[in-house]
């Protein structure tokens, strides 16, 4: 029996970016953007392909690091740190396709967290065997809640491989869960997900909004954007081009003509 889990131990999210450069050669992926995400709400990041969204999410996770500008998460710097930290931080991702352990199940997959736990060191597993039994129990007891919460109870057993790519989405979401994040980066949740499981996506995101986490969304349907986000930032070509209410962004002239000239996805 798994008890109701809560979203809820860590407090704020706010994100910062400011005058962030990246570039690839003589590329500028992303070019001198700045924009705040609040603490507590859903914003989203949308523009044409090749515009620097992932660049940008690379960037602001660590995995890239920024020529220039400044990344403050909570009003702590963050840019520079290792992406290791900026998780220690709270800061958490998930990536546009689903990089499970295909051979684990899936219970064994969000059960995979960060190191720290008794059982990683060797000489534990004999000298203070009872602890590592309790530690495990605690980790197998709050993944199997954060299973449920996701809605994957029915597959917990199965191979991570051999679920839909729309459950690989929430397995990723749940091992996100996991780390106890302040804020999380989801890159395309809606990507490849049938109709029916990114209603249920939609909603878990909802969910754990009113719970108090944060969400900066890169997503190409509009209508997941239209209703999770309360703000949207558009780049093209590098540059932030327009940012506001879903409603307005949507009616900008420039971002009108960014996915016109740019193609949408
Ligand atoms: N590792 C890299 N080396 C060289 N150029 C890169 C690299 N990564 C991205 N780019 C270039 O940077 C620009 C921005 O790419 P990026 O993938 O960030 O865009 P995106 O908005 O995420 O696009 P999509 O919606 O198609 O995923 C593109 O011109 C791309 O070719």
């Amino acid at each position: 029996m798994t008890v109701a889990w809560q979203a809820s131990r860590r407090t704020g999210g706010e994100l910062r970016i400011e005058n962030v450069v990246r570039s690839f050669a003589a590329i500028r992926a992303v070019d001198d953007v700045s924009f705040t995400v609040k603490a507590r709400g859903i914003t989203g990041l949308i523009g044409p392909n090749g515009a620097g969204k992932t660049t940008l999410f690379n960037s602001v996770a660590g995995t890239l690091p920024i020529n220039s500008g400044s990344v403050m998460l909570n009003g702590i710097r963050i840019d520079g740190l290792a992406p290791h930290r900026i998780f220690g931080h709270g800061l958490l991702r998930t990536f546009q396709i689903p990089r499970p352990f295909a051979e684990m199940t899936v219970l064994e997959n969000v059960m995979v967290t960060p190191a720290g736990q008794a059982g990683e060191q060797f000489w534990n597993t004999w000298l203070r065997p009872g602890l590592v039994a309790r530690e495990e129990k605690a980790l197998r007891d709050r993944a199997r809640a954060i299973i449920e919460f996701c809605g994957l109870t029915k597959v917990e057993r199965q191979l991570a491989g051999a679920i839909s790519g729309g459950q690989q989405k929430l397995v990723e979401l749940a091992r996100v869960l996991m780390g106890d994040p302040a804020i999380i980066l989801l890159d395309e949740p809606g990507a490849g997900v049938n109709p029916g499981l990114l209603d249920h996506i939609v909603d878990r995101i909802a969910e754990l909004r009113k719970q108090g986490l944060t969400f900066l969304i890169i997503e190409h349907n509009m209508d997941v954007i239209m209703s999770l986000c309360d703000h949207v930032a558009v780049m093209a070509a590098g540059r932030l081009i327009a940012q506001g209410r879903p409603s307005e962004v949507t009616a900008d002239s420039k971002v009108i003509e960014a996915y016109l000239g740019g193609g949408v996805a």
